[in-house]
This record gives C-alpha cells, sequence and structure tokens, in this order.
C-alpha cells in the first residue's frame, strides 16, 4: 500500500516510511509529510556481527529495511531508519528485557555517549538510492538508585534504543552542543529534508537483486 501523493519526495511519488516506529511516524507528520506506513519484516534487523561499528550497522540496517520494503512496492521513495546508542565503542540497541534495561543505563549514567541514525531513501521507479547517518552527542548525569527504578516501572524504556526516550524529558538526560533531537527520538528531521532535496545528485542505482549495500553511497559518514 502506497502513500498520498507528496510534492516534497523525488518525482512526486508516494513516501513509504518502512517503520513500525511510532516516533518516525510522529515526526514525519509533524512535518507535514504525507506518506503511509509499511513496516519491514523482523529478518530486516538481525545477523550483522558485534565487531561492526555504530555508524556502519545503522546505515546497514537502514538500508536493509529499506530494501525489504522497496521490493513490495510499485511507486513509491521507501524511506527506513535505524537508531542506536554507542558509549565506548559498545552498540547499545533496544532492551531485551527489564535487567538488559537497567544495565545499558548503569553503563551510560554519568556519561558522555553517542545516538546514531542510519537514514535510507530508495526509490522504486528507478532504483536510485541513498543513505546517510546523524550523530549527536549526549550526556546523561548520574543516575541514582531511585531514578533508575522509576524509570524501569515506567517501562518507558521498552523498544528504545540505550533504554532512554529523550523525548520523554527526562532532566538526567541532555544533548551536548548543536546536535538533533529528532536524530536522537529516531529520525533526523533536517538531513532527511537535505536528503529529499538532493535526492537526485546523491544517490546511486542499486541492484535490488543483489542486497549490495556497498554499491549504495554512503559517502557522508
Ligand atoms: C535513543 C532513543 C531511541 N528511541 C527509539 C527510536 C526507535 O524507534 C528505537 C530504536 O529502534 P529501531 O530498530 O531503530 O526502530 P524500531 O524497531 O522502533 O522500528 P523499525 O525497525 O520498524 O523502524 O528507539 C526513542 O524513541 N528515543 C530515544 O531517545
Amino acid at each position: 500500500m502506497n502513500g498520498l501523493p507528496n510534492a516534497d519526495v523525488p518525482g512526486g511519488l508516494p513516501l513509504v516510511l518502512a517503520s513500525g516506529s511510532p516516533r518516525r511516524s510522529q515526526l514525519l507528520k509533524a512535518a507535514g509529510y504525507k506518506f503511509s506506513v509499511q513496516p519491514a519484516g523482523d529478518d530486516a534487523e538481525c545477523g550483522l556481527c558485534s565487531s561492526v561499528t555504530a555508524p556502519e550497522l545503522v546505515a546497514r540496517y537502514a538500508f536493509r529495511k529499506a530494501l525489504d520494503v522497496v521490493r513490495k512496492c510499485d511507486d513509491a521513495v521507501v524511506l527506513a531508519a535505524d537508531t542506536v546508542a554507542s558509549c565506548d565503542g559498545l552498540v547499545l540497541g533496544k532492551p531485551d528485557d527489564r535487567d538488559h534495561a537497567a544495565a545499558m543505563l548503569r553503563r551510560l549514567s554519568g556519561r558522555r555517549h553517542d545516538v546514531f541514525t542510519g537514514v535510507c531513501l530508495w526509490r522504486s521507479t528507478d532504483g536510485r538510492c541513498v543513505v546517510d547517518v546523524v550523530r549527536t552527542e549526549l550526556q546523561m548525569k548520574p543516575i541514582s538508585d531511585a531514578t533508575l527504578t522509576d524509570h524501569l516501572d515506567s517501562g518507558r524504556w521498552e523498544g528504545k534504543a540505550g533504554a532512554f526516550g529523550f523525548q520523554d524529558g527526562n532532566d538526567w538526560l541532555e544533548i551536548v552542543g548543536t546536535g538533533s533531537e529528532s536524530n536522537v527520538v529516531g529520525l533526523p528531521m533536517e538531513r532527511l529534508a537535505e536528503m529529499l532535496r538532493d535526492f537526485d545528485r546523491l544517490s546511486t542505482v542499486v541492484d535490488l537483486s543483489d542486497d549490495s549495500f556497498d554499491s549504495a553511497d554512503r559517502s557522508q559518514y
């Protein structure tokens, strides 16, 4: 199922968000985009080895999610993204359970860390694709056991990379410098607008049949 025609999208094609993330839908909607939602299958987000760096990982998963959906679309521009936190070279994705979330937050407590989001745009009509990665640096204040327990009890760690939601307004989290809040929440809206605007210049044709991430444009990270 494709979305409504959208003037902001290359070729005036419908925009399809290949993501089940409510945050990504909210961000796109708030920015005035018209789109439909078609999440990628679970297989798109697994199987990369642990030695892959955080920016490489989010680029590859964004690419795979977009590939999964673009194969099922006739005339559309598919948008996919992937977000992780990273601290001292360790990649922190979505926690498996409460204990995993607690371990992530103890690691991040009092530390600077990064959030990376990979974004992939893929036009089904001619196979042109572009991938980019945005980094935002964050500082987490030391969190007390009581704050940690409150956060874990709230369930707001679920489904969120690094076990926190910047959008939840926790006073123990702040962006360092001029980073992008939307990037932390899952979709860097400023960069997305640039990628859409400059799509024809930035993108390269990628063969849908060979899964070849290396042929996608990733010169910007
Ligand atoms: C760091 C951070 C992440 N997140 C969310 C954004 C993403 O939804 C999620 C990271 O998981 P992702 O695998 O990037 O996305 P997803 O599984 O939610 O959705 P899909 O794969 O279908 O696109 O963490 C926040 O909401 N707030 C935050 O502060």
